[in-house]
């Protein structure tokens, strides 16, 4: 729920953009802000002031041109006649009278309502340039003057300069054509600009070829502006049309930006490509983008391996590392996409057989509604959920610290070195290698190596102990094969791993220009990639790992990510943390990205009875915004915005902008072992319908056992984070797979997305950066208060008998007793959408008249049973509250 200072209509004269004073380090605000001087007051003018003053300029002008023009009409004769004698009067201006009859002006008088200067302009523009036309000057300076100053737009600038520029010179040509059929008629009515222009028009085409010129280019005009139909009326559109016409334009004005398939060819900043110029040109799609792309293209098919040069054991490994690093594609398909799209509540179609009347009547109404948001968008403009922050600085990077060098620190000698050990350990036991090529990365180095034919994979897998052993390195992984490479993946520790830094992540241009929902960076892949996934996609994220491994770095990393690329106005936490330490730096952005529920003192939750409330009141929540979009006809989140955003949907409905809210939970097990089914249960609803409705989960436990990360749990969480494990057990209950014990901490981890295992390095960000970033956000003017979740009354809560004082009900009470009623339906948003009520208070007066047995018991989701079958029993009710109240 937006706060309430986010009103429909609000995007009016406003003046947020004055950054608060004071405030911590907020490096962005000093940049922008202009330079003070010692003693000086601060006077800044660059927030709107001169936009303002210019306006206000621009309607004065226009105020005097109208006088001034209005009454040369009547003075003209007069006016003129002292400009003739002043030879043009401008000279003139601040000279008195007596000092031009001094310098032989016989009568040195003006009758224009404006004076001297009124008669000069207005004789310059009229009589001299454009004739009456001169009018449209007076439009365009009031329609800029009023945008400006009330920041109303009352016609596009763009059009109406081109408009009045044709109108401009047409009318002045006009009337200068007809201004030759007719004698007597003052001169300034068409201007000079008029007159001559038809005087070389009859001169080169004649007076008939003049005038239909003319009414070609005012036809041409009308056509451009209206589109006018010259031809017969034709026999109204059958409805189907119009909705299939009506479709189209939604679905072209609904192009996802993240849906384009952007091929991006990888680089390497220290490797000379050979297979780019080896092979034809092949676009590489990163993980990512392959993350993005799947719910429109086909799943990808595994990529041929091109042939490359063999290289021999002798030949020095590092020259083939330099030539051969190549950034593979890996293939992501998230899971569920379809399914989760099939629980989206379907738009009913509209019946094709449909009597003659009805549709007609359907028709015009829709057509009224769209005429009204499109009148509301050309009055308002679009609404604006960031207006009521507009003033909004995003955290910039130098917040970040940069930690470790960025470059790669493995060596030549190394490599060399890990290569040949592979190699003799494998020939020790009989395996022949044909070819063997390293990927460098910043904790870890990929050897690819394809055995000689005939050898058995199974084999090579078997020996990873081995390896290990003779690599003298823990956390070696083996991957046999490499999915769609036809390759065997060796993963070796390097000996000095290479920390990534969160502002290296973030810097880089993958982050910066993402059209990405929920965009969070997580690290770098093996090949040094940055890796960008979207929570929105996802659509809900499991993190696990034993304790120090990383994982609240991680989240910190998640969190920090959505912080750089979303508004408050577009973003909502709701932090569960059962250890209270982890998350406590978010408090101070309470007030711009925290959900809390109702009459909660503390946004973040840390008491596992709150836990379970504020889950429930999640998923009424996601209840109320499937309504909303049920009511909207839209299939979700993004469509509805969009229709909220252009005005197509009425506030005074209940509808409103509805933010993106993530659930991140810190300990997990720590809930399920203190609340079990009360917790699962919620979170199972969540996972399985919130994603349509913008509510994603983040849930992270250091203690991957199955009574935590039960099937229901893990059947609704497709990507899954394991950072470092203690044993095969647990990686296969996080990934059911191997491979998480074998990371080697610090921040390595693995993300299976489906079927495939990706490994990162999680980017590293400190506390005291996620501090100074909180530091940044919280120091910022904020909503009045941290966003509401609706009420949720617990069972137990929701059984005791409430007490009524008939003395303290709402003055509302009574009414919405009725309305219930009357349409027999016990709902908060019912009261609060009919008595135009917020829902707190519609809230209070439901309990009210539960106390007083009008409505049953909360059922859930369910609305109350209504416990009066008709009107005539409530009023008789309500008689005997009115008489216990002593009123
Ligand atoms: N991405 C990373 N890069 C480098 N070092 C890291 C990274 N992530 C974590 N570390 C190191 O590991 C330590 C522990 O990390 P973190 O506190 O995130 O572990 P944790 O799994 O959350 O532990 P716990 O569950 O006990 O809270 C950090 O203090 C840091 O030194």
């Amino acid at each position: 729920m937006p706060p309430k200072g986010n009103q429909f209509k609000s995007n009016s004269f406003k003046d947020e953009n004055r950054p608060r004073q004071g405030g911590g380090s907020r490096p962005e605000l000093e940049r922008v802000s202009k330079p003070r001087f010692d003693g000086m007051p601060a006077f800044n003018l660059g927030d709107g002031r001169i936009i303002k003053i210019i306006g206000l300029l621009c309607l004065v002008v226009s105020v005097f041109f109208l006088i001034a023009f209005t009454s040369y009409i009547f003075t003209w004769e007069i006016d003129q006649s002292y400009i003739q004698q002043t030879n043009g009067g401008w000279g003139t201006l601040f000279k008195t009278q007596q000092e031009l009859i001094d310098n032989g002006v016989t009568n040195p008088v003006v009758q224009n309502w404006l004076g001297k200067l009124g008669a000069l302009m207005a004789n310059q523009f009229m009589y001299e340039w454009f004739g009456l036309a001169s009018y449209f000057f007076v439009l365009v300076f009031f329609v800029i003057g009023y945008r400006l100053l009330f920041k109303v737009r009352l016609f596009a600038v763009g059009k109406l300069l081109a408009y009045s520029f044709f109108g401009l010179i047409f009318t002045s040509v006009t009337i200068g054509f007809f201004h030759g059929f007719m004698s007597n008629y003052p001169h300034y009515i068409e201007g000079e600009f008029g007159f001559w222009s038809t005087r070389l028009l009859n001169a080169q085409i004649g007076s008939a070829g003049t005038g239909c010129l003319l009414l070609f280019a005012g036809l041409t005009v009308l056509i451009i502006a209206y589109n006018i139909d010259f031809k017969l009326p034709e026999r109204p559109q059958k409805v189907t049309d119009l909705n299939n016409a009506a479709e189209g334009e939604a679905a072209s004005g609904n192009v996802e930006l993240e849906d384009e398939v952007i091929f991006e060819p990888v680089e390497w900043p220290r490797a000379n490509n050979r297979r780019e110029t080896a092979a034809p040109q092949q676009p590489i799609l990163t993980t990512n983008e392959r993350l993005q792309q799947e719910p429109l293209v086909k799943p990808p098919v595994a990529e041929p391996v091109l042939p490359e040069p063999v290289l021999q054991h002798n030949v020095p490994l590092a020259a083939e590392v330099a030539n051969s690093i190549k950034h593979e594609p890996i293939t992501l398909s998230p899971q569920k996409t379809d399914l989760d799209e099939a629980d989206v509540p379907e738009v009913e179609d509209v019946p094709l057989t449909v009597e003659e009347a009805r549709p007609q009547a359907e028709l015009s109404i829709e057509k009224e509604a769209e005429v009204s948001s499109n009148e509301l968008v050309e009055k308002f403009g679009t609404y604006d959920p960031k207006l009521d922050l507009s003033g909004y600085k995003y955290p910039t990077l130098d917040l970040l610290e940069n930690y470790g060098s960025n470059k790669i620190s493995v060596d030549a000698s190394e490599l060399e070195a890990n290569k040949n050990k592979i190699v003799e350990t494998l020939n020790h036991y009989n395996i022949e290698i044909d070819k063997i090529k390293a990927t460098i990365g910043p904790t870890v180095t990929l050897y690819e190596i394809i055995p000689a034919p005939g050898v058995r994979i199974s084999k090579i897998k078997n020996l990873e102990d081995d390896i290990a052993l003779s690599l003298a390195a823990l956390g070696i992984r083996i991957i046999a094969p490499m999915p769609g490479k036809g390759t065997i993946g060796i993963e070796v520790p390097n000996q000095h791993p290479e920390m990534v830094s969160m502002r290296s992540v973030l810097a880089t241009e993958k982050f910066q220009n993402t059209t990405m929902d929920l965009p969070i960076a997580l690290g770098k892949t093996i090949s040094n990639e940055v890796f960008v996934a979207d929570l929105a996609k996802m659509p809900h994220l499991l993190v696990a790992g034993a304790t120090g491994q990383g994982k609240s770095v991680g989240i910190n990393a998640i969190l920090v990510s959505l912080l750089y690329k979303r508004h408050p106005a577009e973003l909502k936490f709701v932090m569960v943390d059962p250890k209270k330490v982890e998350l406590t730096l978010f408090r101070k952005i309470e007030r711009h990205f925290l959900a809390k529920l109702p009459d909660e003192a503390d946004a973040i939750i840390t008491d596992t009875k709150k836990v379970i409330n504020t889950l429930n009141s999640l998923c009424i929540e996601m209840d109320q915004r499937y309504d909303l979009l049920k009511d909207a006809q839209v299939r979700n989140l993004k469509e509805y915005n969009a229709k909220f955003v252009n005005r197509k949907l009425n506030p005074e409905n209940g509808h409103r902008f509805l933010p993106f809210i993530v659930l991140v939970v810190d300990e997990f097990a720590d809930l399920m072992m203190t609340a079990g089914k009360e917790v699962e249960m919620p979170i199972a609803r969540l996972a399985q319908l919130a994603r349509a409705v913008g509510i994603h989960l983040v849930i992270a436990t250091q203690r991957p056992s199955v009574n935590i990360i039960t099937g229901t749990i893990k059947a609704n969480f497709p990507a899954r984070l394991a950072f470092r494990v203690l044993s095969k057990i647990d990686s296969r209950t996080i990934l059911d797979a191997g491979g998480a014990d074998q990371l080697i901490g610090r921040g390595d981890m693995l993300l299976a997305t489906g079927s495939d295992l990706i490994r990162i390095q999680c980017a590293f960000v400190d506390t005291p950066e996620v501090e100074k970033i909180s530091d940044h956000i919280g120091n910022q003017r904020g909503y009045p208060s941290a966003m509401l979740l609706p009420e949720y009354v617990g069972e137990g809560e929701a059984n005791a008998p409430k007490d009524f004082d008939p003395n303290d009900r709402d003055p509302m009470f009574e009414d919405a007793a009725r309305l219930i009623v009357l349409h027999q339906q016990g709902s908060t948003s019912l009261i609060q959408r009919k008595l135009k009520l917020g829902y707190n208070r519609a809230g209070r007066i439901i309990d009210q008249l539960e106390a007083a047995g009008i409505v049953g018991p909360f059922e859930g989701s369910k609305a109350r049973e209504v416990l009066y079958p008709d009107e005539y029993s409530l009023e008789r009710a309500l008689e005997d509250i009115q008489k216990g109240s002593g009123n």
